[in-house]
């Protein structure tokens, strides 16, 4: 990390102190359901907390796209995180403006206060000067640990960098010093599996990935899209039938690197997608128009094992199936342990990365047997295809 000042760098006593973190963890009915991201940026918090700083976070939750949507507040984070952290968390209903400013004025040195979505402004995912200058308004400092969102050229993962002292976080600098290490050089073949629901924001990283990997397990939503491509008949499932030229391209891509694609063979279906919902399995020419593929199906499972049997480094973001809702979770944990069994033998290095991902290989009881889990997913895929990450590149020396 030494291309990259650290909190080590940084004055950060009795200063505002802006600190992205990755907040958007999985929540269910209000409550957080996995607490992986909040327990890898406590150490930071704590540590400038214990130096003196005011310490205001930021950081998004879903995607209101410029709204103030109250289902995407991250009001109820602020317990789950002052719990993590062993101090109090104040939580503070804006990012920018007055509020910031009168809550900071309460600051002691050392407080800790959690800002408000900071997507709940347009500014933000547009990385614009007079949103990053409301921000700033409120810090003399800038650290950045949140590496799960680096990938994104917003407000506050990449322009505040410029705008006053910036330094990387203590879980931003493991997580580019174990993923260096890890997957630096890694051993041949490479397979990748790839599933999970953000099928557009993932799906052009697709196109890369394939020449840096061997071999491409498609899952989850992603493969739906894939699948429809192909000219299958998906019904109502998760599908976004206006990317299927470049699902096409990518599958073109594929072949021309050598990297095999495996897809669904066949799909656990449902009309509704509720716990204890009635479901079968059928062939991919045989899915319902009224329903759901939420799962990939026994064929499909006995495809991926035998590929990551093939594999000496397996790289996995996005869960095969809707995993939160059993049965749809039976091919994402059986891939999971197969995968855990062969890294525990030896014979698999193997590195997750993903919000949900992780709470997937938790659900699975596997998550400790994996090489290395990331808190990133979009972000680790993007370095594993050796881009540039913008909220990474902006903290360089
Ligand atoms: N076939 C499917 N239909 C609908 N949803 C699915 C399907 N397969 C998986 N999912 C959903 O995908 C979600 C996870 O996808 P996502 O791409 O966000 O993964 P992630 O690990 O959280 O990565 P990131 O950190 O980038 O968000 C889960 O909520 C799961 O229910
Ligand atoms: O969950 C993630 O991968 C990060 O928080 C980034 O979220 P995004 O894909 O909505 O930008």
């Amino acid at each position: 990390m030494s291309k990259f000042n650290t909190i080590d760098d940084l004055d950060v006593a009795g200063k505002r102190t802006l600190v992205r973190v990755d907040l958007n963890v999985p929540m269910k009915d209000g409550k957080v359901t996995d607490d992986t991201r909040i327990l890898a940026v406590a150490p930071t918090i704590k540590e400038l907390s214990d130096k003196g700083a005011k310490v205001l976070l930021l950081a998004h939750f879903g995607r209101p796209k410029g709204e103030k949507k109250p289902e995407m507040s991250l009001e109820p984070v602020a317990g789950p995180l002052s719990e993590a952290v062993g101090k109090p968390v104040t939580f503070v209903s804006d990012c920018i403006g007055d509020t910031v400013a009168d809550a900071v004025a309460k600051m002691a040195d050392g407080d800790i206060a959690l800002l408000e979505n900071t997507r709940y402004y347009k500014g933000e995912e547009k990385n614009e000067e007079d949103f990053v200058d409301a921000l700033a308004a409120n810090g003399d400092v800038y650290v950045n640990d949140a590496f799960s969102a680096a990938h994104r050229a917003h407000g506050s993962t990449e322009g505040l960098a410029h705008k006053m002292p910036a330094a990387a976080g203590r879980a931003m600098q493991k997580e580019l010093d174990a993923l260096e290490a890890a997957l630096g050089s890694p051993k041949r073949p490479v397979v990748a599996v790839v599933g999970g629901a953000k099928v557009s924001t993932k799906i052009d990283l697709l196109e890369n990935l394939v020449s840096k990997v061997d071999g491409l397990v498609i899952g989850g939503g992603m493969a739906n899209t894939f699948l429809a491509a192909k000219g299958v008949d998906v019904g109502k499932s998760l599908c976004e039938h206006d990317l299927a030229e470049t699902a096409r391209r990518i599958m073109i891509a594929a072949e021309a690197a050598g990297c095999a694609i495996v897809l669904p063979e066949d799909a656990v279906v449902a009309k509704e997608f509720a716990a204890g919902a009635a479901n079968e399995t059928v062939a991919l020419d045989a899915i319902p128009s009224d329903a759901m593929m939420l799962d990939v199906g026994p064929a499909s499972i006995k495809a991926v094992t035998a590929k990551i049997d093939e594999a000496a480094t397996l790289v996995w973001n996005g869960p095969l199936g809707a995993f939160e809702i059993p049965p749809f979770d039976t091919a994402t944990v059986a891939a999971a342990k197969h995968a855990a069994e062969r890294t525990k033998a030896g014979d698999l290095l193997s590195v997750a990365g993903g919000g949900d991902t992780v709470a997937a290989l938790k659900h699975a009881g596997v998550k400790d047997d994996f090489s290395y889990v990331s808190a990133a997913g979009g972000a680790f895929l993007e370095w594993m295809e050796g881009k540039p990450l913008p909220g990474v590149e902006a903290l360089r020396k």
